[in-house]
C-alpha cells in the first residue's frame, strides 16, 4: 500500500482522487490546501478520500510519496522541504522550474535529503523519446501550443487580445520556453517539461496560439537530432473543472502513482 498526500485539490487533485477512490494498492493519507481553500476542499475530500486529512502544510506527517498538483509556488513551500527531509517527491507544475536557480535547488534539496523529484509527463507525450534522443544529441526542439480563447483568460494575453472576440488563430505569444513558462504558469508547464527533457529552457523556441478553431489543447513538438526526428501532435481535451488543464495531465499522474503502488509498472 502506498501512502500518498497530495498538494491540491482543485482540477487534477479532484480527477486523480476519483479514479483512484477504488485502488486498493494507494491510500490519501494528507491533502494539503490554502487556508481559504479547506473547506470547500474537506468537502470534497469527505466523499472521494475519506480517510484523508486536510490541512496546509505536511506538519510531521512521512508519507511514502508527495505529489504535487497545485501550481507553482508549491514547489518552494512544500516540495523543497519534503525532499530536504528525504521524502520523495513527484511534480506536474514544471513551469516553475523557469526560475532561474529553481531546478539546480530542487536536485540539490532531493540530494540532501537522500530522495528523489520525479518530473511527470502531464498534458504531453514523447517525453521518454525526447530524453533519450537528448543523450544523442538534438539540433533543434520548437513547440506550438494552441488553446481555445477561453484557456487564455486570466492570463497576460487577456486585455492586449480580445479574447472573446477572435475569429482567426492569433499568436499571443513566441520566444523561449523559460519565458513562456514564465509568463504562463498555468498554460506553459508543456514548454518547460519538453525543455527540460530536450534543449533546455533558453534554447527551445516556443509558440502560443489563442485558436477559435480549436475545441482542444493541441500541443505540437517537432525535434530533430542525432537520432533521427519526430514529429507529435496531441488534441487534449480540456477539464471541465479547469480548460486550461488537459485531461490527460490527471491521466498522467494516476499513472504515476500506479507505477509506484503497482507490482507492475509501464
Ligand atoms: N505538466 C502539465 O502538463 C500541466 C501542469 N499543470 C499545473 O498544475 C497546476 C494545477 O492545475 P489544476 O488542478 O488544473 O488547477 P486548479 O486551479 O483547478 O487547482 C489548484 C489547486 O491547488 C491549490 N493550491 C494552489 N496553490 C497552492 C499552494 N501554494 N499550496 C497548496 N495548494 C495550493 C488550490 O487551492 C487548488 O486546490 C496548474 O497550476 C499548473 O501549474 C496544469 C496542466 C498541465
Ligand atoms: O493541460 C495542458 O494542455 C497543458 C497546460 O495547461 C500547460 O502546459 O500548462
Amino acid at each position: 500500500m502506498l501512502h500518498v498526500s497530495m498538494i491540491g485539490c482543485g482540477a487534477i487533485g479532484v480527477g486523480v482522487m476519483e479514479l483512484l477512490k477504488s485502488d486498493p494498492e494507494v491510500a490519501f493519507d494528507v491533502v494539503i490546501v490554502p487556508e481559504a481553500n479547506m473547506a470547500n476542499a474537506r468537502t470534497v475530500v469527505s466523499s472521494l478520500a475519506p480517510k484523508a486529512r486536510v490541512e496546509t502544510r505536511l506538519g510531521d506527517d512521512r508519507p511514502d510519496l508527495l505529489i504535487e498538483c497545485a501550481g507553482h509556488h508549491a514547489i518552494e513551500e512544500h516540495i523543497i522541504p519534503a525532499l530536504l527531509r528525504g521524502i520523495p517527491c513527484m511534480v506536474v507544475s514544471i513551469g516553475a522550474l523557469s526560475e532561474p536557480g529553481l531546478v539546480e535547488k530542487l536536485e540539490a534539496a532531493a540530494r540532501e535529503g537522500k530522495t528523489q523529484v520525479q518530473l511527470l509527463s502531464g498534458a504531453i507525450g514523447a517525453i521518454d523519446a525526447l530524453s533519450a534522443a537528448r543523450v544523442g544529441g538534438l539540433d533543434s526542439v520548437v513547440y506550438t501550443g494552441r488553446k481555445p480563447p477561453n484557456a487564455w483568460k486570466d492570463t497576460p494575453a487577456d486585455g492586449p487580445f480580445d479574447l472573446a472576440n477572435l475569429t482567426v488563430a492569433t499568436v499571443i505569444f513566441e520566444g523561449t520556453a523559460r519565458e513562456a513558462a514564465r509568463l504562463y504558469p498555468k498554460n506553459a508547464n508543456v514548454a518547460a517539461t519538453l525543455s527540460l527533457a530536450g534543449l533546455g529552457l533558453d534554447h527551445t523556441q516556443v509558440r502560443l496560439y489563442a485558436d477559435p478553431g480549436v475545441t482542444e489543447n493541441v500541443h505540437h513538438v517537432e525535434a530533430k537530432g542525432e537520432f533521427g526526428g519526430f514529429e507529435l501532435t496531441m488534441r487534449g481535451k480540456p477539464l471541465a473543472a479547469n480548460p486550461k488543464t488537459s485531461a490527460l495531465t490527471v491521466f498522467s499522474v494516476v499513472r504515476a502513482l500506479g507505477n509506484r503502488a503497482h507490482a507492475l509498472s509501464i
